[in-house]
């Protein structure tokens, strides 16, 4: 076991570190950083330490407020960092925003909990990550839940939830168009499904679960697994505000991790710890990779670009770069339904006093409230009109499944873009599940604290845009459902393109394929669900980590965040990788 230190858990400077040996030294402390830090501590006979880039997350408000999350983007709390320009989006550079701060992006996300499909996971095994079917990963999802029933939604049965984890679960707040919008997508042929998050799988339109606690407020992997007495054990140390700035190797044949360095900035001085065990990557999709190229793991090709030394020629570092992307419809709404409201301080001050006082109400929202999740090639829904789907590009079919989705609708009771002042709106989202587009990310400079090159290649492949069109299709239906009527004040057509409510004024039979294509092109924007980049796999020649989750070539290196990703999840990523980082630490223990 490694020197134990006794001093505070939540440190802030790095020189008190200097050469001190721990066994697992796990970089980040975000989604599954805090899984990891917690779990393994739990062995009493190890010493762990956890390195954060970003502050605590204690005095967060806006991370504790679930609607108030989009106010950390572009704040200190996120890298803030962006895409090159996105061909197939007319070359507009995309934000992607990524969380810094304790509960990484866990701490600024939009708060959906959501399994995924089962087909996901034994996807994933049958392309070499043995050992990571869903029967496997189902205990995992189990063991970090604790679900808190809601009288109004009786459907949901005990027993396909987790009801004694740490993570707190919950079927919280809803507003009532959010509710309508539920009865509109039934109108229209999608089936109810009263939970999403079982081995029955995810076809159907639900109100989504929320890592949200009984206090209306964000359980984030760091509130949840690192509480006070978890930060108490004397074998964790927790240090805030500081970067991992390389991987330090042996030089031996096969080269061994030893520790990494730190540091506070670019221009301070840089601190050795030792790891005795293993050093652990929990730094996400794209600090991961980085991490490991900075430190001499990647593409031979690139490193030398850089003069940076190769420790070992990894090729799929970096590659297969996954993500979602969306495209936001906003709907013409009555006064009286939506949160639009809530820009004006003044008028949004009930809410946030009610949210002070009891922890509910529209605060507690996690503003998107319900999604639907259907096959694109579900010809019982209304996709298209009969002349677009006679043309090419044809829409491949790329689930994980046949009971799988490929498109996701989800709906917000508020305009995703500024509507002038006493206008309302109902954003409806079409997500690409499984896009066909891939992309990747390398490094701009050999320097940690320089942004990485990001290039999710979104909407690439022409059959990605056509789903998107069936999407925008589907959304626009539902918008004009006689559930949503008295609702919604939408015009009977409009062809006005540069309109704020186009395409949601438009007559779903009679909108053009070619127009919605061109305001794809221009809408388009990431779901911010990136990973992949550095892939469980059979061997070096198609991952980056094995299914135990060692980098491949070297010795006491794993990685375990959402970079590990063989394929995308057809869903939203935080709870499979919170049942990655469970499954880890087991494997980690018992290696
Ligand atoms: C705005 C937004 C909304 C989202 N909404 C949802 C949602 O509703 N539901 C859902 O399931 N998913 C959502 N996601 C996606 C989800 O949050 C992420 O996929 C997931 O949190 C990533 O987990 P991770 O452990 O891989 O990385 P992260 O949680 O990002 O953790 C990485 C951590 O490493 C730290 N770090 C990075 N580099 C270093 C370094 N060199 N040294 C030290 N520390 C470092 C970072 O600061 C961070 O804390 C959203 C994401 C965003 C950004």
């Amino acid at each position: 076991m490694g020197a134990v230190l006794s001093q505070p858990k939540l440190l802030d400077d790095p020189s008190v570190l200097a050469d001190k040996l721990y066994d697992y030294v796990i970089v980040g402390g975000g989604t599954a950083g805090c899984v990891l830090a917690s779990r393994l501590s739990e062995d009493v006979n190890v010493s762990v330490l956890l390195v954060e880039a970003g502050d605590n997350h204690v005095g967060e408000l806006f991370s504790k407020i679930p609607v108030a999350y989009p106010r950390l983007l572009k704040s200190s709390r996120d890298w803030g960092y962006k895409t090159i320009p996105q061909k197939a989006l007319n070359d507009r550079v995309i934000d992607c925003p990524r969380g810094k701060i304790m509960g990484g992006s866990a701490s600024i996300n939009a708060l959906v909990y959501q399994h995924c499909s089962p087909s996901d996971f034994d996807e994933w095994e049958s392309k070499g990550a043995t050992g990571w079917n869903y029967k496997a990963l189902a205990p995992y999802f189990r063991k970090s839940e604790k679900f808190t029933p809601n009288s109004a939604y009786p459907e949901v049965r005990l027993e396909d939830r987790g009801i004694s984890g740490v993570w707190q679960t919950s079927l919280g707040y809803s507003h009532s168009i959010c509710e309508r919008w539920i009865d509109a997508a039934v109108e229209v042929g999608v089936p109810r499904n009263p939970d999403i998050n079982t081995a029955r799988g995810s076809i159907g339109v639900s109100k989504f679960f929320t890592f949200v606690d009984q206090k209306g407020q964000r359980s984030s992997t760091a509130t949840a697994f690192l509480s006070k007495d978890v930060l108490n054990r004397s074998n964790l140390t927790v240090i805030t505000g500081t970067m991992t700035t390389r991987v330090l190797f042996s030089s031996e044949d096969r080269p061994r991790a030893t520790g990494i360095e730190i540091a506070q900035s670019d221009s301070s001085p840089r601190f050795t710890i030792n790891a005795g065990k293993e050093v652990i990557l929990a730094a996400g999709a794209i600090n991961s990779p980085q991490l490991l190229m900075i430190s001499g793991v990647g593409d031979r090709s690139e490193l030398e670009k850089l003069d940076i030394p190769v420790v070992k020629d990894l090729p799929h570092v970096g590659k297969n770069l996954l993500d979602h992307v969306l495209v936001p419809i906003v709907f013409r709404a009555k006064g009286g339904y939506t949160l639009d409201y809530m820009q004006e301080p003044l008028k949004a001050l009930p809410a946030m006093l009610r949210w002070l006082l009891t922890g509910t109400g529209t605060c507690s929202s996690n503003g998107g409230e319900a999604a639907l999740f259907v096959r694109l090639n579900d010809k019982s829904l209304p996709f298209a009109t009969p002349e677009s789907e006679s043309r090419a590009p044809y829409i491949v079919d790329n689930t994980s499944g046949s009971t799988s989705p490929d498109l996701e609708v989800g709906v917000v009771p508020a305009s995703y873009r500024p509507l002038p002042k006493g206008e309302n709106g109902l954003t409806i989202v079409p997500i690409l599940l499984r896009p066909l587009s891939v992309g990747s990310m390398w490094l701009s400079s050999s320097s940690p604290f320089k942004q990485p090159n990001i290039n999710p290649n979104f909407l690439s492949n022409p059959s990605d845009i056509k789903s998107m069109i069936r999407g925008i299709r589907l959304a626009l239906h539902i918008g004009r459902a006689a559930a949503l009527k008295t609702m919604l004040n939408l015009k009977d057509n409009s062809e006005d393109m540069d309109g704020q409510y186009w395409p949601g004024d438009a007559d779903p039979d009679k909108v053009l394929d070619e127009d919605l294509e061109k305001w794809v092109r221009n809408n388009a924007d990431t779901v911010n669900h990136c990973s992949g980049t550095a892939r469980i796999g059979n061997t070096e020649k198609d991952g980056v980590v094995d299914a135990q989750l060692r980098v491949f070539g070297v010795d006491g290196l794993r990685v375990v965040d959402a970079s590990v990703f063989p394929t995308m999840v057809s869903g939203h990523p935080t709870a499979p990788i919170v049942a990655i980082a469970e499954k880890a630490s087991d494997m980690i223990l018992n290696s």
